[in-house]
């Protein structure tokens, strides 16, 4: 099982961080900037730790997406996953530009109507939906459920019935496919908690046609996150196939197929996953089965679209040892290195010449856990108390899965397009942190 921590060829040198990342840009004068946007002018402005993203880049990726599906002739519906990155803004744009969104919850569904993206575009996927979420997703007529378990499909039949509604349906499989990912990204191998056994799957389907409350339509399928190479996708794809074919050969209509999600980006030094190969790969599989398609892209979209902020508190020096530099973002902030051992790239903000000399250097948060890294060894210059860096490929799975551990406020967030930018969430206010606790009598509480 491959490793995010493992090393990919040589680790990228600031100069090719900035080539792979043309979204940044080093000015000799403003130093780091972000689709043309200097980023020390923002934080200086809101401070740090500080989440910045690039509506710019978010729409290119999109309409790259979008477009690489329509060049292979293929008719696919696109559902951004919400997940990745469920900030209101970063919905609406996915609205504003026509596409749908791929939920795992209620509060996600909530979020999507707020951004104004219509239910009927948005496809609920997830192992364990509860009532109160089926009767909110299907009061709202929303596009259609990925049903995750034979026990699923019976519950939504149930609800769907007493609210005199049919669900939309398809099938979630598990194709027992290696995505070649991180272990705890994998979802499609028979292992993992997601989907119905591929061998369950035709009988299940034949039970889903039957059932009331259940339009059975077809088959979804999503191996995991972070897949850099074509290879699980076909797979996984082909045996979605067989699927479609055999339970038409038995005289069912099948006519969708939900390809998920889960294109990777370059962190380090791996070559980012294209979607014209993800949509040869589709078309390779599917493409002659004539059913609408779909798919659930979250990572490739939002990754490379946000940086966090951040700022040296200090630095620790121990004699010869590699130093430590400890910075005002954290675990809280930023889960990704601590949870995965992941790696982000860390570029200074301050304008530096490639050729001055760069030492191995710890980026560490102050949160109390040794787990609490950004980097460890990273060739950097040097970087006194006070100095900002961007910590790249943060658009992702990163504010989405920020915590107020060891009682951190929770990151202000802001958005740049077209040379502008806007806060588009406060930093959280310290009292904020508590304004839901009380404290009962019996504790010595007067509050
Ligand atoms: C069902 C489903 N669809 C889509 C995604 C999005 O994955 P990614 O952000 O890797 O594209 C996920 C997350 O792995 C998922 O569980
Ligand atoms: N949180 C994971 C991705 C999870 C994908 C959802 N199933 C990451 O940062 O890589």
């Amino acid at each position: 099982m491959a490793d995010l921590s493992a090393p990919v060829g040589t680790d990228p040198t600031l100069p090719e961080l900035l080539r792979t990342h043309p979204q940044l840009s080093m000015t000799p004068t403003s130093g780091l900037t972000f689709e043309g946007v200097a980023l020390n002018a923002i934080a200086d402005a809101v401070g740090t730790p500080c989440w910045v993203m690039g509506a710019g880049t978010f729409k290119r990726r999109l309409r790259r997406m979008d477009q690489a599906m329509r060049e292979a002739g293929l008719d696919v519906s696109l559902h951004y996953a919400v997940k990745a990155n469920d900030h209101l803004a970063v919905l609406s744009l996915v609205g504003r530009e026509g596409h749908g969104a791929d939920i795992v919850s209620g509060g996600e569904l909530a979020r999507t109507q707020k951004a104004g993206i219509p239910a009927g575009r948005v496809v609920f996927s997830g192992v364990g939906k509860t009532d109160a979420e089926l009767e909110q997703a299907i009061g709202l007529d929303i596009g259609q459920i990925n049903v995750e378990s034979a026990e699923e499909l019976d519950i939504i039949s149930a609800i769907a019935s007493r609210l005199g509604r049919t669900a939309r349906v398809t099938l979630r499989v598990n194709p027992d496919v290696d995505a070649k990912t991180h272990a705890k990204i994998t979802t499609g191998l028979a292992a993992n908690k997601f989907g119905i056994p591929f061998d369950d799957a035709a009988a299940l389907y034949a039970r889903a046609a039957s059932l009331p409350g259940i339009e059975a339509r077809g088959f979804a399928t999503h191996i995991g996150s972070q897949i850099l190479s074509t290879g699980p996708y076909r797979a996984a794809y082909a045996r979605v196939a067989e699927l479609v074919r055999s339970v038409r050969a038995s005289g069912q209509t099948v006519s969708h197929v939900d390809c998920g999600g889960g294109l990777g980006i370059a962190y380090r030094a791996e070559a980012e996953g294209q979607p014209e190969a993800l949509a040869a790969s589709i078309r390779a599989e599917l493409g002659d089965l004539g059913v609408k398609l779909a798919i659930e892209p979250g990572r490739w979209l939002a990754g490379p679209s946000g940086v966090l902020l951040s700022t040296v508190i200090l630095r620790k020096e121990y004699g010869m040892q590699t130093p430590f530099v400890v910075t005002d973002a954290a675990m809280n902030d930023l889960l990704r290195p601590s949870m995965y051992d992941a790696w982000h790239g860390i570029v200074p903000l301050a304008p530096h010449s490639p050729g001055q000399p760069c030492a191995p250097t710890h980026v560490v948060g102050p949160v109390c856990e040794s787990g609490d890294s950004f980097a460890r060894d990273r060739d950097l210059p040097p970087l006194p108390r006070g100095a900002r860096i961007a910590i790249l490929d943060a658009g992702a799975y990163g504010a989405v899965m920020s915590s107020t551990y060891n009682s951190r406020p929770l990151a202000a967030e802001v958005l740049v397009e077209d040379g502008e930018w806007t806060v588009i969430r406060r930093r959280q206010a310290m009292e904020e942190l508590w304004q839901d606790e009380t404290v009962p009598a019996f504790t010595g509480g007067t509050m």
